[in-house]
């Protein structure tokens, strides 16, 4: 599948990094570094513009390997691309270590997945159907 894209990052575009990734990293488009102090969240520009095919959204996730190393995520994990988005994409980022983190203009900072979704209309009732489960959750599959 096709999507248009405007890409005003001076770095190439997304790609995916191996054959069968779902993700395609993106990149910091920042004319200074940025030093991200211990749990100090930022909006960081990443210069591109998409425009999704309707029924479509695009997902920013963190790298896992940011977060293992650095401690680095994304406040509003998984971040949501409407189809209708026509700004700019942005990562809000997080430093959630005990210690400073630099970005430089490049940097992969997050990664991106292309998914479908479903548009749904509600159908109120007074009843849902019955299933094993019922009410349970939060854990109550693991009591005795
Ligand atoms: O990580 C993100 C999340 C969102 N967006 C852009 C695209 C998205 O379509 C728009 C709105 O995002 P969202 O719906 O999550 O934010 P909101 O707080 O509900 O804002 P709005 O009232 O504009 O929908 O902001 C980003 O660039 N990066
Ligand atoms: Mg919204």
């Amino acid at each position: 599948m096709e999507i248009k894209i405007i890409n005003t990052s001076g770095h190439p575009l997304p790609q995916y990094e191996t054959a069968h990734a779902a993700g395609m990293d993106l990149r910091a488009a920042i004319t200074e570094e940025i030093i991200l102090k211990p749990l100090q969240r930022l909006l960081v520009p990443t210069g591109l513009f998409i425009e999704l095919p309707i029924g479509f959204e695009a997902q920013i996730r963190p790298r896992s390997g940011l977060a293992y190393k650095h401690g680095i995520s994304i406040v509003n994990s998984p971040g949501t691309i409407d189809a209708d988005y026509r700004g700019e994409i942005k990562v809000l980022l997080v430093n959630l270590s005990d210690t400073d983190f630099k970005i430089v203009n490049g940097d992969r900072i997050a990664q991106m997945v292309v998914a479908k979704h479903e548009t749904v209309s509600w159908q109120p009732v007074t009843e849902l159907g019955e299933t094993a489960r019922g009410e349970g959750g939060y854990g109550h599959t693991g009591k005795v």
